[in-house]
């Protein structure tokens, strides 16, 4: 059984292969980079990951030869690119770094254009891409289009510079720290877009980090580098946080492992609790009947679409007063998709009114929710028996498994 069917491709052909890359500067006393061989295996994200100065930026750049390896061989899809013509390499790859380096005097539409433009696209051909770009990143183009990055929050700039550099629908993505200058909540939310993205798209992606967190969310594999890009570790997340190499991966993941566990499942990976709800045109009188003939205290409010709108209490529906369902209660405070970890989950409902979080497809169509009850079951299944929460009900039946019983 694979660790995380749902995320890895299957394949594990390479489609980035580093042989023995080494980058010296002069008059440094170590190399940047010394003698690094890694593979990353097609349609998978692979994170590096270690502590400031260890060789990250320096390995991705060289990757896009953006910095020349002093020796050593890159690999691309069989091909070897290490001589290759950069500029023609860097349209087969595309690189998104930290605070983006959008152009400021030009519009979202020509700064995510700017590679189609360099290939010789016809007009038609980039607009097009460039509307059903910003359509991916939900970014509706009629009203971003025309603007300038300075007119866009900071994680807008950030979403068109994953778009621009997708806009070539490169097969190798390199990801510097994105999400690194972005406040928690927005950078989340990012990370779980993101990973939406990715399982449409299935990019052969590198993304470096040095936040551990970051990495075991977003890695199929991670290797975990110390100076001079040593691989100390080249592992699934789960194998990292339950079997670390050595005293330098345990020192890395820190204390509190077993709460880290919790960025490996997704919500998705869990059963979802149930909730009473009605449509938005339903009456207060019938609202109040959903509500009672169910053990819970709010009933939700979904609109035609079958989008969470209100959660609404006893009461509220005792108060309505013929009002529409709509303008009484609560909007909806703890919004995840499915993508999102429990470790995401967790933070949205303690930060909650209600300490649940309402799960929506990517749609926005609701699909259950997350109680605390079912993150400590998840919790206590991992715990006790090194399990993945989709088999917390067998674990609560007291049913125990082969797996379970080891
Ligand atoms: N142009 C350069 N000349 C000399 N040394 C350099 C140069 N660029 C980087 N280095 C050194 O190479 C090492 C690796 O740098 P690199 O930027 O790859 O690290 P990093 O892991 O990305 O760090 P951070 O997490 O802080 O961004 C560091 O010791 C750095 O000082």
């Amino acid at each position: 059984m694979t660790e995380r069917p749902a995320r890895t491709t299957g394949s594990d052909r390479p489609m980035i292969r580093l042989e023995h890359l080494t980058k010296a500067y002069p008059r440094q006393p170590h190399p940047a980079v010394q003698d690094l061989t890694l593979d990353v295996p097609e349609g998978e994200i692979v994170v590096l990951v270690g502590p400031s100065g260890c060789g990250k930026t320096t390995t991705m750049k060289m990757i896009n030869r953006i910095i020349e390896p002093t020796s050593g061989r890159i690999v691309l899809d069989g091909e070897d690119v290490t001589g290759a013509d950069p500029d023609q390499l860097r349209r087969r790859i595309g690189y998104v770094i930290q605070q983006i380096g959008l152009f400021p005097h030009r519009t979202i539409a020509e700064n995510i254009g700017t590679v189609p433009r360099v290939l010789g696209w016809n007009r038609r051909r980039i607009a097009a891409r460039v509307d059903e770009l910003l359509e991916t990143i939900g970014m509706d183009p009629a009203v971003y289009r025309d603007r300038y990055p300075k007119e866009l929050s900071g994680g807008q700039r950030q979403r068109v510079g994953v778009a621009r550099a997708l806009s070539a629908d490169p097969d190798v993505m390199l990801m510097d720290e994105p999400f690194g200058a972005i406040d928690p909540i927005t950078r989340e939310r990012l990370q779980n877009e993101f990973l939406r993205l990715q399982s449409e798209v299935r990019k052969t992606i590198v993304f470096v980090t040095h936040d551990i967190d970051e990495a075991i969310k977003m890695g199929d594999r991670i290797a975990i580098l110390r100076e001079g890009s040593e691989v100390v570790q080249y592992d699934t997340p789960e194998r990292i946080l339950t079997a670390p190499a050595d005293e330098f991966v345990s020192d890395f993941i820190g204390a509190g492992a077993s709460l880290k566990r919790l960025n490996l499942s997704r919500v998705r990976d869990i059963e979802l609790s149930r909730r009473p709800t009605v449509g938005e045109d339903a009456t207060a009188e019938e609202a109040l009947g959903v509500l009672r003939a169910s053990s819970h205290p709010a009933v939700l409010v979904l609109d035609r679409q079958g989008r969470p709108r209100r959660w609404l209490g006893e009461a509220d529906l005792k108060r309505a007063d013929g009002r529409p369902l709509t303008s009484l209660g609560m909007p909806p405070e703890a919004v995840v998709e499915p993508h999102a970890t429990l470790s995401d989950a967790l933070n949205e409902l303690i930060a909650a009114s209600y300490s649940i979080a309402t799960v929506v497809d990517g749609a926005g169509v609701y699909q259950g929710v997350v109680d605390i009850d079912r993150i400590s079951d998840a919790i206590r299944a991992m715990r006790g028996h090194g399990r993945r929460p989709a088999d917390t009900a067998a674990v609560e039946d007291g049913v125990h498994g082969p797996a379970g019983s080891a």
